[in-house]
């Protein structure tokens, strides 16, 4: 059951995109996506490598223009936003982001702080309350005075999503957030995403992760959105298959009682 109620779904989508194409050189990577993520929805995009997911972010977020379409945040276009009135209105982590090794860990959160006081002004108490908040969400609080390159991948891709946190934006877009995470931390970080009460859209490839914490799934496949919706109606055999090209089997989690996936690549497998 979708835990977003009718009245939230006729309200003004927090974040729409109409007809959004994008092209990478001569290469159309997104063609004519529409989608519509409403105030406080946790959206899942799923599909296959370079199916476009992390372009389809990196739109939303206004860091890529379409080339044809238009990205709008609430009532108003992306595109005529400035930037730091975007990055008040928008979090965006990117699926790998580099920093100076020799940064601390605490620096780089406060850069998510920047929307708030510009570039130079230095931290005022709410900057660095909102820094130690971000760290303790991620569980990082530990590492706030320890250089970038000290940490594991993981910790790093922790204090990345922390940064992102600390911008204290409305809406977070999020690409693959669970990389490099432990399955402790994957399911802290979810549980999280979904108890911030802010929208968010992110991407994922753990199937499950998806099911369980996502509102609603979109899924692209050679840059077409092929389906939305909720994740039981979304995450069928069928679709399943013609996105990743896998057999997926529904199982019920004994103890839970909620749906899972298992997959196969073919049908010896399913049949040894
Ligand atoms: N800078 C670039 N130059 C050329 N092609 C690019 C560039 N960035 C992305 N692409 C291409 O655009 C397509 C979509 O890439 P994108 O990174 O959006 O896919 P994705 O679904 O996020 O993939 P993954 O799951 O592997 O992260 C891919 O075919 C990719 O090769």
């Amino acid at each position: 059951m979708s835990l977003l109620d009718s009245t939230t779904r006729t309200a003004v989508p927090a974040l729409s995109a109409q007809g959004v194409t994008c092209a990478i050189g001569r290469r159309t990577v997104l063609s004519d996506v529409d989608l519509s993520v409403v105030p406080g929805e946790v959206l899942g995009l799923i599909g296959a490598n370079g199916t476009g997911k992390s372009t389809l972010l990196r739109t939303l977020a206004g860091v890529r223009s379409p080339a044809a379409g238009e990205v709008r945040v609430g009532d108003r276009p992306l595109a005529g936003l400035r930037p730091q009135e975007r990055a008040r209105r928008i979090g965006y982590v990117a699926q790998e982001e580099a920093a100076p090794s020799d940064l601390l860990v605490a620096e780089l959160v406060a850069l998510g702080r920047v929307p708030h006081r510009g570039a130079w002004g230095g931290l005022g108490e709410d900057d660095r309350a909102a820094v130690r908040r971000a760290l303790r969400l991620v569980d990082l609080e530990y590492a706030a005075a320890q250089p970038l390159d000290r940490l594991s991948g993981g910790e790093r891709r922790r204090a990345v999503l922390a940064r992102g946190l600390a911008q204290e934006a409305p809406l977070l877009l999020l690409d693959e957030p669970t990389n490099h995470l432990d399955i402790g931390h994957r399911l802290a970080l979810m549980r999280l995403i979904r108890g911030l009460g802010r929208t968010v859209v992110l991407a994922l490839h753990d199937l499950d992760l998806a099911a369980t914490f996502c509102d609603r799934i979109a899924v692209l496949h050679d840059g077409r959105l092929v389906a939305v919706g909720e994740p039981d109606a979304v995450l069928t055999p069928a679709v399943l298959h013609d996105a990743f090209g896998v057999l997926a089997t529904r199982v019920t989690h004994p103890l839970t009682g909620r749906t899972h996936l298992l997959f196969s690549h073919d049908e010896s497998e399913t049949h040894p």
